[in-house]
């Protein structure tokens, strides 16, 4: 399987600050990888190099040339005021004008994210897992073929977490895409993840996920 991104001595410092040093991982093609590693530890940060939002120290990285890159945000408290339908909501990260094509795709990515039946419900309205399944669904209308999932998971209960990951891994095994999830949640990550990078010290670690071993959880 090729690589959809090469990371070479990545390091990355804020002002006296060295957040790390020396990183250097691949990710294959397809591979679903959980990025753990205590609080702090810079998960966050490499996220923020990687999405392009800050510059690294040194070091390079390379997405594989016919990336498409999609980002799923931990869900914010959205008021329950919130005016916007799930459906508008989603709408949101699609072109101003709805044409037929562009219809058809957000209703695509609703049925995808098991929202389509309550579409019309105001987010506001919506459950943790319901919001968080609408985030996914706007990073699926640019058709991603990699998404990074920033601790999608972490104020969800337990059912909506399983609902969430069954649903990655439906779109790693039936779309091919490549999944990078950052979380604390180690149980969950072997439950669903194949590899994992840990980040600790200011070093990284990649394995297969069944042979995790840190004991920080
Ligand atoms: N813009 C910044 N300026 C200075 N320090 C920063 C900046 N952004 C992050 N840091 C520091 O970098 C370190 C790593 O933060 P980061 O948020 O990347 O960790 P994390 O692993 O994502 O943590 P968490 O799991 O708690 O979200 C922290 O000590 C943080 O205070």
């Amino acid at each position: 399987m090729s690589d959809i991104l090469k990371v070479n001595n990545l390091a990355m410092r804020f002002e006296k600050k060295t957040i790390f040093t020396n990183l250097n991982f691949n990710l294959k093609k397809g591979s679903m990888t959980a990025l753990l590693g205590p609080n702090g530890a810079g998960k966050t940060t490499l996220i923020n190099i990687l999405m392009g939002m800050l510059v690294p120290t040194t070091g390079t990285f390379k997405f594989a040339t016919d990336l498409r890159l999609g980002y799923v945000p931990q869900f914010r408290n959205i008021d329950t005021e919130y005016p916007l339908s799930i459906e508008a909501f989603v709408g949101l990260n699609a072109p101003l004008l709805k044409t037929a094509t562009v219809k058809q795709t957000i209703k695509k990515q609703l049925a995808e994210t098991n929202l389509e039946m309550i579409k019309n419900t105001r987010m506001g309205e919506a459950s943790g897992g319901q919001k968080q399944r609408a985030y996914l669904a706007q990073a699926l209308l640019d058709q991603p073929n990699m998404i990074i999932l920033d601790e999608a998971t972490a104020s969800l209960d337990p059912m909506a977490k399983d609902e969430l990951m069954q649903l990655i891994r439906h779109l790693n095994e039936q779309h091919k895409i490549t999944v990078l999830f950052v979380t604390h949640d180690v149980p969950l990550a072997r439950k669903y993840m194949t590899d994992y990078l840990y980040l600790n010290h200011g070093k990284i670690a990649q394995g297969e996920m069944t042979q995790f071993e840190e004991a920080y959880e």
